[in-house]
């Protein structure tokens, strides 16, 4: 179960704060950037979430920069029909659309910096809200505490489970370099950043999910098949998956789970 944080859940505030947070944000420097966002003020008077209403089952999914996430998303998608959305994917789309907020997650991105947790965790709240479906992977978010922080104050509410794809950075920066779809990221300097970044801000988050009893550890080496054999029994142990299981024609993993937990 979606545990709730709280009863009420207010909306992030106006887009000029959301602008103030970027510009705040260009000043600051060094891993604790995100931190400079922690004293952001909550508008008692903004109104409750719909997600309130929805409590879907919720997954985040983290791992160093390549470590396969977005690859072994896929195939939870396609096995348990949940609705990816990647943060990442969702900062791009507002550089491609030349957004107010796009010319900065560039630059920020660019530089394998985090981007302010209002902007990131806003745009996941308007996917979760406009969304029919009941479970979510969340890919590449929170990258740091105060991004969970944000997430909990702002969606109001916690992940049912927490994923963590561990790979080696030798693997991780062959991974990235071999790509090839174009992302400004994927090279040397921005990944060596990436990295750094991830063990100073990401690893903490990953260190409290473990605290909390949520957070399923898979081995990130080998074939995609080989560790989404992994992932497959985490998701088994879910009442709602046996239940709802999306049967992808294509996928013969699915369809001989399907047939044998009948
Ligand atoms: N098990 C694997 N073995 C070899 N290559 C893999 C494996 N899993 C994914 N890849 C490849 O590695 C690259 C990175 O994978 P993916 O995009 O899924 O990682 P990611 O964790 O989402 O990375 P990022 O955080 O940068 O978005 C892709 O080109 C993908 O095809
Ligand atoms: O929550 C997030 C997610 C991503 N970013 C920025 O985007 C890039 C790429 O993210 P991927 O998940 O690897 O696609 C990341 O390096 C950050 O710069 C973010 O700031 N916050
Ligand atoms: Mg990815």
């Amino acid at each position: 179960m979606w545990r709730r944080v709280a009863s009420l859940s207010p909306m992030i505030s106006s887009s000029s704060s959301s602008s103030r947070s970027l510009a705040l944000n260009q000043t600051a420097s060094g891993l604790k950037l995100g931190e400079s966002f922690a004293t952001h003020m909550i508008n008692p008077e903004e109104r409750a979430s719909p997600l309130k209403e929805k409590a879907p089952f919720i997954t985040f999914v983290l791992g160093g920069p390549g470590s396969g996430k977005g690859t072994q998303c896929e195939k939870i998608v396609e096995t348990f029909g949940l609705q990816h959305l990647s943060a990442g994917d969702l900062l791009r789309r507002e550089i491609a659309m030349n957004t107010k907020n796009g010319a900065t997650i560039l630059n920020l991105i660019k530089d394998g910096k985090i981007v302010p947790s209002e902007v990131t965790v806003k745009l996941i709240q308007k996917e979760l809200e406009s969304s029919n479906s009941s479970k979510f992977l969340i890919d590449g978010f929170p990258r740091t505490e105060e991004n969970r922080a944000a997430f909990e104050r702002i969606i109001r509410a916690d992940p049912d489970v927490v994923l963590f794809f561990d790979c080696p950075e030798e693997e991780m920066v062959t991974r990235v370099l071999n790509r090839n779809q174009g992302r400004i990221d994927d090279n040397i300097t921005t990944m060596k950043k990436r990295l750094k970044i991830f063990n100073a801000l990401n690893r903490p988050v990953i260190d409290y999910y473990k605290s909390k009893g949520k957070l399923y550890t898979i081995n990130a080496v080998g074939t995609v098949d080989d560790i989404f054999q992994h992932v497959l029994p985490i998701f088994n142990s879910f009442e709602q998956f046996k239940e709802s299981r999306h049967v992808n024609p294509k996928s013969t993993i699915s369809s001989s789970l399907v047939e044998t937990s009948s």
